[in-house]
């Protein structure tokens, strides 16, 4: 792989698996035919890339072949490697949300529409496991900050990002004393749960726990110094560079911010990764990334063209 995060002697096969998502959010699985191997295993849609082949190429003719539709765009999004006793595959996942005619089995395979919340058939390819759970996280992720707001401001911004429909939520208070910073976390915690967002603890793992939140986010120091994943449920962790990458995927942490895009007030002498080297970063990259430094909801488009999972922010909750 180019920045090196999965590192192998020999050369696996290079599949293409489309995340097809309608309108109301619900994704297609195919039922692999008798003859192939894993019969009866559920997967998405795709194929293996033929030589001299792009992955965009290999989307194309795999979605025209067996679902008879054009695709009219696709994002990259995960590469996963996994080893199975037939073959060791590398595959390229898009998400693909616009295409032109309805999605028919051209191969008489079964085809099903299903919702990340409640998943009716299985079982699945042994690895698309991880990839279920990268499906359920969103696309954008709110970081409080009350050290430049206020608390009573920084709780409002928490409201209106909630209403707005945001739905991962971090908590992020540098210095904010121990006692005030558990109370700050729980409104916020009980803002989350009225609708069913999540919320992570910055750091802090045995706050995390304590107050029952959903998870932590990793600073990147700490994610250097993990010898293990935290037991938490979900676990994030900030990467500004290709080490810190490859330390979260080994880890197992389940998302990253890669940070700074740009210039921000919290890290104003920092250099700024740009477009470019964000992407060449997270070429091949197994993990979700949210592109984090500078952005607001206008970026989401580009950070998805450029593989990312979506946008994180602290201060541009006023353009959602
Ligand atoms: N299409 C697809 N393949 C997946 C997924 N997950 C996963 O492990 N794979 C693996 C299974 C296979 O080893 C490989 C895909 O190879 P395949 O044999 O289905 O490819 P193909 O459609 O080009 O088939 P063929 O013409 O070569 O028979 O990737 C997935 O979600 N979708």
């Amino acid at each position: 792989m180019a920045s090196g995060i999965q590192r192998e002697s020999s050369s696996p096969v290079r599949v293409v698996a489309a995340i097809l998502v309608r309108a109301d959010g619900h994704f297609l699985l195919a039922c692999r035919p008798p003859g192939k191997p894993y019969p009866g295993y559920w997967e998405f849609p795709g194929g293996k890339i033929e030589a001299n082949e792009s992955g965009r190429d290999a989307l194309a003719r795999e979605l025209h072949e067996e679902l008879g539709i054009t695709v009219i765009h696709a994002t990259p999004w995960l590469t996963r490697e996994f080893h199975y006793p037939h073959a060791a595959v590398n595959i390229q996942f898009y998400r693909v949300t616009q295409w032109l005619n309805e999605p028919t089995a051209r191969e008489k395979q079964q085809l099903t529409w299903q919702s990340i919340k409640n998943i009716t058939v299985s079982p699945l390819l042994p690895a698309n496991q991880p990839i279920l759970r990268s499906l359920a996280l969103p696309s954008v992720y709110v970081i409080s900050n009350a050290s430049e707001t206020g608390e009573v401001q920084s709780l409002e911004m928490i409201d209106s990002a909630l209403q707005s429909d945001v739905k991962l939520l971090q908590v992020r208070e540098k210095n904010m004393p121990s006692a005030r910073l558990a109370d700050f976390a729980m409104k916020i915690l009980e803002k989350a749960r009225h609708y069913q967002a999540s919320v992570l603890i910055n750091e802090n793992i045995a706050m995390a726990q304590t107050l029952g939140a959903d998870g932590v986010h990793l600073t990147s120091a700490q994610l250097l110094k993990a010898a293990t994943r935290p037991a938490v449920n979900w676990c994030g962790a900030s990467c500004h560079n290709e080490e810190e990458l490859y330390q979260a995927a080994s880890l197992g942490v389940d998302f990253v911010t890669l940070s700074p895009l740009y210039p921000t007030r919290s890290h104003p002498a920092m250099p700024t990764l740009g477009w470019q080297r964000f992407s060449t970063l997270i070429r091949n990259y197994p993990l979700p990334v949210y592109a984090l430094g500078g952005m607001s909801m206008i970026d989401l488009d580009s950070a998805q063209e450029q593989g990312a999972q979506g946008v994180a922010f602290m201060r541009t909750l006023l353009h959602i």
